[in-house]
């Protein structure tokens, strides 16, 4: 089994937050620096709460490299969650029970769910796990994924396209430049737009609200077939779509021209096949470059539509889990809005799914195998048709 996977663990307030990754080849250099400047985009964003600025997340590599190098074997990613010390014991495994405990569940959240299914009296004892803290490990193996795809050409890059309802304004983006850093607190690249984006989040600020969003993922330089056709759980659009579903807060996803397939022609969907200087192309991308659950040579586009923050500093009606009577739902500290946050987790969970499949097609234990793998099947496919090789 050559899979590519990863799994996480830790709580939000806990000692540290771990991620393993196993399935990564041997051979790929990496820099302590390519998964620190990753964890910090997602630490920004207009909209954030206080807790960001208390960490600073940086990672420790505890197994997997030596000298800058994997070696082939699990890769263990660590940081420290500095508001930890903040808590006294009270995250501590073998602590004593002390404080209040959280019992006004919050809709939107996991917590009243939570604790019918894993019979628990404290709400704290969901929202620890629940929590968007999570990703920052999601983020750590994404940067490794990136550095990995690098390799073979393959960039993910992410904006934000919409906030609250304010939309950019697409025809005025240079999407060459989307990945740069333009000093954007939103991932946003139309400075216009970004300005109503943030008077809108401090609108929703001040009026103890929240909001949600939509962010744009794109992987530029993809070999043509990754993922399959043949079997319902090898499409790449499937595999793609349930992992930025799984992103916390994220509740509806689109493909290329996505939902607005179902109301346009046929004529005004597919995207036409040319030969021009001898190789395939198609003057437009509504399919976001997946066909048959295989990438097709074009960019791969992705949209993810997050929800609002559940917690409300002007909190909704809710009940206690204890008294079972009407309150209102608890105010945690919080995020009003967390889009740009998101979308780089969103980067970092399709790098880890195309990572996966690249691993699949062309094997995952040597860097330079997979590259030669790689190679011999461009030239196999030709470069004629084959609009990347
Ligand atoms: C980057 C990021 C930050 C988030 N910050 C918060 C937050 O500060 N407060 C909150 O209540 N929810 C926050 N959320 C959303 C919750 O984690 C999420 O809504 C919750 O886990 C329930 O899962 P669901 O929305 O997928 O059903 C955040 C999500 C993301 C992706
Ligand atoms: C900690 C992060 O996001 C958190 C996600 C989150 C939630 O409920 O999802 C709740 C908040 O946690 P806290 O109560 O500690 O402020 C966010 O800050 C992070 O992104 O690193």
């Amino acid at each position: 089994m050559s899979e590519l996977r990863f799994m996480t663990a830790g709580e939000s307030h806990g000692p540290r937050l771990t991620a393993i990754l196993e399935g990564l080849p041997a051979g790929l250099k990496l820099e302590k620096e390519d998964i620190d400047k990753e964890l910090a985009r997602r630490q920004q964003g207009y909209g954030r709460g206080g807790r960001m600025k208390i960490e600073t997340d940086k990672v420790e590599v505890l197994s997997g490299m030596r000298f800058h190098e994997t070696l082939g074997g699990p890769l263990t990613l660590q940081v420290i969650n500095k508001d930890f010390a903040n808590w006294n014991g009270r995250m501590a495994a073998f602590g004593e029970p002390e404080g209040e405990k959280v019992t006004a569940a919050r809709p939107g959240h996991a917590d009243l769910t939570g604790i019918l299914k894993y019979d628990r009296q404290d709400v704290r004892d969901i929202l620890e796990r629940s929590s968007a803290r999570e990703t920052t490990m999601r983020v750590a193996v994404g940067a490794v994924c990136k550095a990995f795809l690098k390799e073979l050409g393959i960039k993910v890059v992410s904006h934000v396209v919409n906030i609250g309802g304010v939309a950019v304004d697409m025809s005025k983006i240079d999407m060459s430049k989307i990945g740069e850093d333009v000093g954007s607190e939103l991932n946003c690249y139309d400075s216009e737009a970004e300005g109503k984006m943030k008077a809108r989040i401090d609108k929703a600020k001040a009026a103890g609200d929240t909001l949600g969003g939509i962010f744009e993922v794109i992987v530029q330089g993809a070999p043509v077939g990754l993922g399959s056709h043949i079997q319902w759980d090898r499409r790449l659009d499937a595999r793609l779509s349930a992992a930025m579903m799984s992103i916390q807060a994220i509740k509806g996803v689109e493909i290329g021209a996505g939902f607005a397939c179902a109301v346009l022609p046929g004529s005004q969907i597919h995207d036409e096949i040319f030969l021009a200087d001898g190789r395939v192309q198609r003057k437009t991308n509504r399919a976001g470059g997946l066909e048959g659950g295989m990438t097709n040579g074009e960019n791969i586009v992705l949209r993810a539509a997050m929800k609002p923050i559940p917690t409300l500093m002007t909190p909704l009606k809710s009940i206690d889990i204890e008294s079972r009577e009407a309150v209102l739902a608890c105010k945690e500290r919080s995020d009003t809005c967390a889009v740009s946050a998101a979308s780089v987790v969103g980067e970092a969970m399709t790098a880890f799914v195309v990572a996966q499949a690249v691993c699949e097609k062309f094997g995952g234990d040597a860097l330079k195998d997979v590259k030669a793998a790689m190679a011999a099947y461009n030239k196999r496919i030709g470069k004629d048709w084959c609009a990347h090789a």
